[in-house]
């Protein structure tokens, strides 16, 4: 199943710079498992903001919940869930 998973970031001002570091660090490393996975497809940033946009590729609503409720940054995202499905013109069989 395919999810596309908009995520805002907003670590508040004043907020720990070393706290700050080592959750990046963690939430990189974690994205990055997930990515090699295959469960985290594709990510891009969203020009001029502390936000990405992500496609995952999970098997139920309920994993993707418990991964993105496990992000270490997950404090401090809003996040925006649209569940996909093959778009039937698409030439791509893996849209699914
Ligand atoms: O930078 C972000 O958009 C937040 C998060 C998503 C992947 C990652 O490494 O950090």
């Amino acid at each position: 199943m395919l999810f596309q998973v908009e995520m805002d970031v907003n670590i508040p001002i004043g907020f720990d710079a070393e706290e700050g570091a080592r959750l990046k660090a963690a939430e990189k490393a974690r994205f990055q498992d997930l990515q090699r996975a295959g469960t985290w497809r594709h990510i891009w940033r969203v020009v001029g903001q502390y936000a990405n946009v992500s496609i995952f590729d999970v098997a139920s609503n309920a994993e993707l919940h418990d991964i993105l409720m496990s992000l270490p940054l997950y404090p401090f995202m809003t996040m925006r869930v649209t569940a996909l499905c093959r778009h039937p013109s698409s030439l791509h069989d893996d849209d699914r």
